[in-house]
């Protein structure tokens, strides 16, 4: 983690960036119009979801139209909204979505040497009843030469170049790291900027909270249930408070705000997890430990897990620094 003096003087993300790109004499500039491709995608999506339950009625969203033509869905969309916005930078050679099952091959006229991992709507369960829901990216450097191939996408979290997440919750907010700490930047709908309202974001060493599904109770690891045991009926102290909103984004970003713990570990019927590793797992893994926290999969970090799938899972533990060492010694004794 590193933390820098930064502006806050009515400072927008694009600004932030080209401030960072000034750090580094031979930038291309190439890494702020791809942030701003997937900004301008974050604030596309931050509008239709606001929109989502109305254009439903007028059949804009998600059903079939009052010409009887089948609409897309919100997550769809989503999903093409980011795939428009990351080829038309020009910065892009190779795209993994969660929505598609192989690699995007950027076209040869457009491609540059990004690489872009990303979840375009997460949480979507909890699009319907108006929960905070959100878009998570990373974006790597294609380290091969000749065409793009899976296996270039196919790098451990360690070689992000830049990670980040939007969430659409009471307001729009993205949090962004380029490798030099944590920013929170929040959309103004006004002006249609988001300006930087959390700089330097730190996770607290310890937090109150955990956060976990407790309907799987039944089918987590000895760790996981000794651990939630000692934090609901601890020895010494108060119990922890228990949160669970079932968006990724929305749990980690309250995780960082709050400190505390993020799992979503192993159960008895899903071995490796329920969150997906390249665009779920990692992004937010290098966001955490930007922030001075520690994102584990029970055995090593998430940064290190080399991947071998696009879309594999792993398990998680995520959040304030004693919290999951705390769950990860637990995981040496069981
Ligand atoms: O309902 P569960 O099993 O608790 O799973 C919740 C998890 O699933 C997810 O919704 C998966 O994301 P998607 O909506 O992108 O598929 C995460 O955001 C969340 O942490
Ligand atoms: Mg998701
Ligand atoms: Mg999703």
């Amino acid at each position: 983690m590193s933390g820098q003096a930064i502006d806050t003087n009515a400072m927008t993300l694009i600004r932030y960036v080209l401030a960072e790109q000034k750090k580094f004499p031979g930038a291309t500039g190439d890494l702020t119009a791809l942030l701003n491709s997937i900004l301008t995608a974050c604030k596309a999506v931050s509008s239709a979801v606001r929109k989502a339950g109305i254009a439903k009625i007028f059949g804009i969203v998600g059903q079939t139209n009052v010409q009887g033509e089948e609409v897309k869905k919100l997550d769809v969309l989503a999903n093409d909204l980011f795939i428009n916005m990351l080829k038309s930078s020009y910065t892009t050679c190779l795209l993994i979505s969660e929505e598609d099952e192989r690699v995007i091959e950027v076209e040869t006229d457009k491609r540059g040497k990004y690489i872009v991992c990303f979840d375009p709507l997460d949480g979507s369960s909890n699009i319907d009843c108006l929960v905070s829901i959100g878009s998570i990216f990373s974006i790597y450097r294609k380290t091969s030469t000749g065409p793009p191939t899976e296996q270039d996408g196919l790098q451990s979290g360690r070689n992000i170049v830049a990670a980040g997440y939007a969430l659409y919750g009471s307001a729009t907010m993205v949090v962004l790291s380029t490798g030099n700490g944590v920013n929170g930047f929040m959309l103004d709908p006004a002006i249609g900027e988001f300006i930087l309202t959390d700089p330097n974001m730190t996770v607290k060493p310890r937090g109150k909270y955990y956060s976990i599904n407790e309907g799987y109770a039944s089918l987590w690891d000895k760790a996981v249930t000794e651990y939630v045991k000692r934090k609901k009926y601890p020895e010494n102290g108060k119990p922890y408070g228990a949160r669970y909103i079932g968006s990724m984004v929305a749990d980690v970003h309250r995780t960082l705000k709050y400190g505390g713990i993020f799992m979503y570990p192993a159960t008895k019927d899903s071995p490796n997890g329920k969150l997906r590793l390249l665009y779920e797992c990692n992004p937010m893994a290098y966001i955490i430990e930007q922030a001075g926290g520690l994102a584990s999969s029970g055995k090593i970090p998430i940064l290190d897990v080399v991947p071998k799938k696009i879309h594999q899972r792993s398990p998680i533990f995520l959040g304030s620094r004693e919290d999951v060492e705390e769950i990860l010694d637990l995981y040496k004794q069981l």
